[in-house]
């Protein structure tokens, strides 16, 4: 920690990026019809110019609105000393998310907890760029008091304890230093969604799936619940190119009532689906149970997790057996600090954790998390992927790699989340390159016209 004594926090700085992925249905599924994958991106800096980027992932409007929840926490944060903050992370954290006014506007939910995980993300980048070391095995370095002194275990000691966690933690050092070897040499196993999104014609699907499948893939998602002839279609098209042996993943992203999914999935069971993914409203704890315990029968489990608002929310989904896979995202709760109490709770509960990612910069972030689940907490990878789209990494400094559906890891200090400068420049929202040139052609409305 002697490094970071003294070294305040000088600015942050936060910037509306835009990317136009509806041109081509990229990241489209049966709720989000035309997502422009965006982010909120800041720029944290201390006094000796070192600087921590974070993000949070957004479809393109409201991302201004983040951006000024963002504006909003930043008194919170600039002039804070950094040793202060890792010391007692918790109590930092608690002092975001918990700011006596703007809490009324979550709390811990929403546009005010996307602002904490971008704020949030950026402090870790900066902490694992301080110490030369990427976040994962800046995790997997910290003892098992430090990695709870980060956790605010409010609302959850009904399900585990400080104590607990430090026993799991304690327990997930045996055999570490043998599985950081593995993950070094190996990697982590990734799925992709790529060839499966919802706005995609068919003969791109069979493409990309023929590509993937070449790649080495042997998990595939694909987006369901629009039209239930078009996803029979689909499915059979998919599987006659991955064969029965692959495993397959359906996602709803939400569209259905509680009864009708349970239904719709009947249909689908023909084609072995390991999970049905946000089958109805992402806060319905209840409506997953039932849905997970009618589906049981046919073999798919129930997977969520990406639209979870909080710790609390997952606490009760692990409670209720209403999820048998977990997909933490590291950028719609309350970044590092709060997802480690999930992969705690989850640890403790048995279930397995298989991220969400795909977003901007969420591949590049979340493989941290997941790696540093397999060194140092659960110690395993057996039936887990962590998610992986290939869109946006060129624009990232130090991109996630997959190779041979493996994500390589990061040997680069930092949580990976540096955006190139010449790509904020041109994808800065509205007055970035690229948009003055899409608007000019008239390819997307010019927001500034209507002030
Ligand atoms: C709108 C996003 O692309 C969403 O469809 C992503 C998602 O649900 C997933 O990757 O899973
Ligand atoms: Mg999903």
């Amino acid at each position: 920690m002697s490094t970071v004594e003294n070294l305040k926090i000088i600015s942050l700085d936060v910037k509306d990026l835009r990317f136009p992925t509806s041109l081509q249905s990229d990241g489209s599924d049966a709720m989000h019809t035309d997502p422009d994958y965006s982010c909120a991106y800041v720029t944290i800096k201390i006094a000796t110019g070192l600087e921590g980027y974070g993000l949070t992932f957004t479809l393109g409007r409201g991302t201004d609105i983040v951006v000024q929840a963002i504006n909003s926490l930043k008194p919170l944060v600039v002039g804070q000393v950094v040793s202060d903050i890792y010391k007692d992370f918790a109590s930092f954290w608690r002092s975001i998310t918990s700011e006596s006014q703007l809490r009324w506007i979550g709390p811990e939910k929403g546009v005010t907890h996307l602002a904490t995980a971008a704020i949030i993300n950026a402090l870790w980048d900066l902490w694992a760029k301080l110490l030369k070391k990427p976040v994962w095995q800046l995790l997997a370095d910290l003892e098992p008091e430090q990695i709870v002194s980060c956790i605010d275990f409010r609302y959850l000691s009904n399900v585990i304890t400080k104590d607990e966690a430090l026993h799991l933690l304690t327990q997930g050092k045996f055999g570490k230093e043998q599985r950081m070897n593995i993950l070094l040499e190996k990697g982590y196993p990734c799925y992709t969604t790529q060839a499966g999104w919802l706005g995609y014609s068919d003969e791109k699907i069979k493409m990309l799936a023929q590509k993937y499948l070449d790649l080495g893939f042997n998990a595939f998602k694909l987006k369901v619940g629009r039209n239930l002839k078009e996803d029979i279609k689909r499915l059979q098209l998919v599987r006659n190119i991955i064969g029965w042996d692959k495993t397959l993943m359906v996602d709803a992203n939400q569209v259905w009532e509680v009864q009708e999914a349970i239904d719709w999935m009947k249909f689908l069971a023909p084609f072995k689906p390991l999970w049905i993914e946000e089958p109805t409203s992402p806060d319905d704890v209840l409506g997953h149970a039932q849905i997970a315990k009618a589906l049981n029968p046919l073999g798919i489990g129930v997977a969520t997790g990406e639209m979870c608002c909080n710790r609390v929310l997952f606490k009760q989904f692990l409670q209720a057996d209403a999820l048998q896979y977990c997909q933490i995202d590291s950028a719609r709760i309350g970044g590092i600090n709060e997802i480690l109490a999930v992969y705690l709770m989850a640890k403790k509960l048995g279930v397995k954790v298989c991220p969400h990612a795909g977003g901007v910069g969420l591949c590049e972030m979340v493989q941290h998390l997941q790696m540093w689940d397999y060194v140092a907490l659960s110690g395993t990878s057996e039936g887990k992927w962590v998610e992986f789209v290939d869109q946006q990494h060129e624009h990232f400094l130090h991109p996630a790699i997959v190779e041979n559906a493996h994500y390589r890891a990061p040997r680069v200090p930092g949580y990976s989340t540096e955006i190139k400068p010449e790509a904020v420049k041109a994808y800065e929202y509205p007055n970035g390159s690229e948009w003055e040139d899409m608007f000019s052609k008239g390819i997307f409305h010019d927001p500034r016209k209507d002030k």
